[in-house]
């Protein structure tokens, strides 16, 4: 497909609100400039939202355009017609289509959300018109990494009912941007998770995706129906003294989850955290290709991790931490947006298991996905509390934390955690030697977000097979050591992310990562009321 001009020579348009323009294909985006230069000065006006420049081109990245629609014969308005000297603008009329983008609000160091914008070009020739819109479809349908089709799910009662208000909102994008959705309204707590446990591999792998509309207990929900018989790797270690059988082999793993042999993993015995985004060795088109092909008698295998079937989250809920932690917004929109533009960011998920206490036992373990946190003590107290009181809305989370802050309850308990080691990896391609991610001392705090270098880093060294071994943090070897923690505690929890939220805009753990390997823990030992308040003030609130 051409996308310098070639194929469809520059042509004069008119564009709603500016005027005649003549319009051009370019390598990564279209572009126009005003013809009547006379008035140029006039086009340096604000278009649907859109600032535009009459005097020098504009332009719009084929990335940043989500949908091309035909929309008919109508008006166009043309601000530079002038009578008698006068510029009074006039009406025509035309076939027409809209070039869908959007803007970002705010500057760059504090980015606001993403706003719609529309770019309407008009023509009286209805071929020069649709021949236009076919193209610059045509070049967006080759933009990688959008998804064509996706299993929504909205909580309608989330967040105090905000969540079908933002499906209807944010639905018309989605149908505009020709992304197919099959949408399930939840009915109660466990309905997503039971569909998606309950559906065939071959019906979800035709989807790219799930987009959850609600708040991160219906993401969390949804992403222990995924992994619960779909994540193929062994348990995380236990420590051997503690009294459990600790990290079952591979293959009695997958016998216990039902696996298919057919599954391999490359994923080392003792790795605590996967990362959604960790290539199983497939990649994209291989495991697609391979759902494609199956037939009747040969089951296709949708496993996790994988590269390629993405988790969206449309914020609705009432703390939307791990909206806020990944994008750095609250907007449906922007989140919408994102999904449909292909948008991706790894995501480090934290697997929690409940071992059986006796070697004897037969009963296979209790085993949790968490995005956000995990908490035993006083945040999980609050949670629990708090579902009591779910008709209060968000002001629930400040009702059960007041309730549980007052109980003062602590318990007795012994943590064990692996200590990270100070690896030293040479990345191939800088010849530079970093410690930095692996080691217990990081040089200094970064904020996490899209795009950042930490993650990136991560996520490059595990795709590497030569630096697998030592760049995975959960991977330890034979040295590493247990450290241990005993006592009586009032809280004991672990921070997957930063769990940002309105009301902690540094979140839980300020420089958390969304997909370094690390999981945060976060241990209050019993102390005075006074002391527990600053502990905990700046983010009671539930982070999953
Ligand atoms: N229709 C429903 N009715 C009641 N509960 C539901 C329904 N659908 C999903 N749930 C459950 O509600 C819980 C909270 O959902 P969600 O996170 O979307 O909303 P929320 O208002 O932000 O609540 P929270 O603050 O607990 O996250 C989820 O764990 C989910 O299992």
């Amino acid at each position: 497909m051409e996308r310098n001009g070639s194929a469809l020579p520059s042509s004069a348009l008119f564009l709603d609100r500016v005027g005649e323009v003549r319009l051009t294909l370019n390598g990564d985006g279209f572009s126009w400039k005003p013809i009547d230069s006379d008035h140029a000065e006039l086009n340096s006006r604000s278009c649907l939202g859109i600032k535009i420049n009459g005097e020098t081109e504009a332009e719009i990245k084929y990335s940043d355009i989500y949908a091309i629609e035909c929309i008919g014969w109508g008006l166009i308005h043309d601000f530079t017609a002038s009578v008698g000297g006068l510029i009074s603008g006039r009406n025509l009329e035309m076939f027409r289509f809209v070039v869908h983008s959007y803007y970002k609000q705010g500057a760059s160091h504090a980015p606001g959300p993403w706003i719609l914008s529309e770019y309407m070009f008009g023509h009286n020739d209805l071929k020069t018109c649709q021949a236009w819109a076919e193209q610059l479809n045509s070049i967006i349908q080759m933009e990688i990494g959008r998804p064509k089709s996706l299993l929504v799910f909205v909580h309608p009662l989330c967040g105090k009912g905000k969540g079908w208000k933002n499906w209807e909102t944010v639905a018309p994008l989605f149908s505009r941007a020709k992304v197919e959705v099959k949408v399930n309204v939840t009915q109660r707590a466990g309905h997503a998770y039971d569909i998606i446990t309950s559906s065939t591999d071959k019906v979800l792998g035709a989807f790219d995706g799930i987009v959850a509309v609600g708040g991160d207990g219906l993401f969390n929900e949804i992403l222990n129906g995924l992994l619960s018989s779909r994540h193929k790797a062994p348990y995380p270690p236990a420590p051997v003294d503690f009294g459990y059988t600790g990290s079952l082999d591979q293959d009695q793993q997958h016998r216990i989850n039902s696996f298919d042999d057919r599954a391999s993993n490359e994923n080392d015995a003792h790795e605590p955290l996967i990362s959604t985004s960790e290539s199983n060795g497939g990649g994209i088109s291989n495991i697609k290709h391979q759902l494609e092909q199956c037939n009747a008698d040969q089951d296709p295998v949708l496993s996790f991790p994988n590269d390629w079937f993405r988790l969206g989250l449309i914020p609705s809920g009432s703390t939307d931490a791990i909206v806020i932690s990944t994008t750095g917004l609250r907007d449906p929109i922007t989140s919408a947006l994102q999904i449909i533009l292909g948008y991706k960011a790894p995501l480090d998920i934290a697997q929690v298991v409940r071992w059986k206490t006796r070697l004897s036992s037969v009963d296979v373990p209790f085993v949790r996905y968490a995005a956000s946190f995990v908490g035993y003590g006083f945040y999980g107290d609050v949670i629990k509390e708090s579902e009591k009181y779910r008709w209060m809305g968000p002001v629930r989370y400040d009702y059960a934390g007041t309730k549980v802050f007052l109980k003062h309850r602590s318990f007795e308990a012994e943590v064990a955690f692996l200590e990270t080691e100070s690896v030293e990896t040479t990345t191939r391609s800088s010849g530079k030697t970093q410690s930095a991610q692996l080691s217990p001392e990081r040089p200094k705090k970064m904020i996490c977000c899209r795009n950042c270098t930490v993650c990136k880093e991560t996520m490059n060294s595990i795709a590497s097979p030569a630096n697998r071994i030592i760049a995975s943090p959960g991977i330890h070897s034979g040295g590493s050591r247990w450290l241990r923690s005993k006592g009586r505690f009032l809280s004991i929890g672990g921070a997957v992310i930063s769990c940002r939220n309105e009301r902690a805009p540094d979140g839980l753990v300020a420089d958390a990562h969304l997909a370094d390997g690390f999981l945060h823990l976060i241990m209050i030992k019993d102390c005075p009321r006074p002391s527990l308040l600053m502990a905990s003030n700046t983010a009671y609130k539930k982070g999953f």
